[in-house]
């Protein structure tokens, strides 16, 4: 049975994720494999309730990173393990990094703590840690991720936050890079749509099903 395969889409608001989703989640499909495209925090319907509380209440740092991984551990059971085990490809528009970068790096809660949560909340029932296989970081100076996101919408919570909380941000999603290189593959999305694309297909094409497997 094919394998299932895990790939989340990283970056500060506005960097470019979903913009090249849709069009790697084309790729596999077009490779024969089943996807599932899905986000955090939401993608099942009671994440989705906490997605709203979360991304439009203010609330105390801890409540929130509680409610990132609430959020996750039900996507998780409910959608993700599901999927892999079916050996489905899913599409992750965010995971954990993001609780790490926004949480830790943003917000400055504790790593650590954040790395207990992420044990506790991401533990198979096989007793495996289940992270993504790949993780593409879209990887933005906060300038240039306003600047692109002042014309496109209404900001919600996070993205009303100034730009020196975008650089703890974008600090967060280095140090997991650095803590884990094997799955992160770091793309420079200030270039033009075009290259940003072309950047992204390079890092998943390995993992693309070879033709006549
Ligand atoms: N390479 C690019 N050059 C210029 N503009 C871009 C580029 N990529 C995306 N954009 C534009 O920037 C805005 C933000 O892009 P997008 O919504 O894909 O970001 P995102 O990372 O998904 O953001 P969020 O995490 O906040 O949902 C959109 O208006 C999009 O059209
Ligand atoms: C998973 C996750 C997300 N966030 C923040 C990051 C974004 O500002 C929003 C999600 O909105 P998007 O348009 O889907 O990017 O939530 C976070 O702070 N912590 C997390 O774990």
């Amino acid at each position: 049975m094919t394998r299932g395969l895990f790939i989340s889409f990283e970056g500060i608001d506005g960097a470019g994720k979903s913009t090249h989703i849709e069009r790697v989640a084309a790729l596999f499909r077009q490779a024969g494999r089943a996807v599932v495209l899905t986000r955090e925090p939401g993608g099942t319907p009671l994440s989705e309730k906490l997605r709203e509380l979360v991304l439009h209440e203010p609330m105390d740092a801890l409540t929130e990173a509680l409610l990132m991984f609430a959020a996750r551990r039900e996507h998780l059971v409910q959608v993700i393990e599901p999927a892999l085990a079916r050996g489905d490809v899913v599409l992750c528009d965010r995971f954990t990094d993001a609780t790490f970068a926004y949480q830790g790096g943003g917000r400055g809660f504790d790593w650590q703590v954040l790395g207990q949560l992420e044990a506790m909340v991401q533990t198979t029932a096989q007793g495996v840690l289940r992270q993504p296989d790949l993780t593409v970081w879209f990887d933005l100076d906060p300038q240039i991720a306003a600047e692109r996101l002042a014309s496109a919408r209404v900001p919600d919570k996070f993205e009303s936050q100034p730009a020196d909380f975008f650089a703890a941000v974008r600090a967060g999603y280095a140090k997991r890079q650095a803590e884990m290189p094997g799955r992160f593959a770091r793309i420079d999305a200030s270039q033009t749509r075009e290259a940003v694309g072309e950047a992204v297909a390079q890092v998943v094409t390995p993992w693309l099903p070879r033709s006549g497997s």
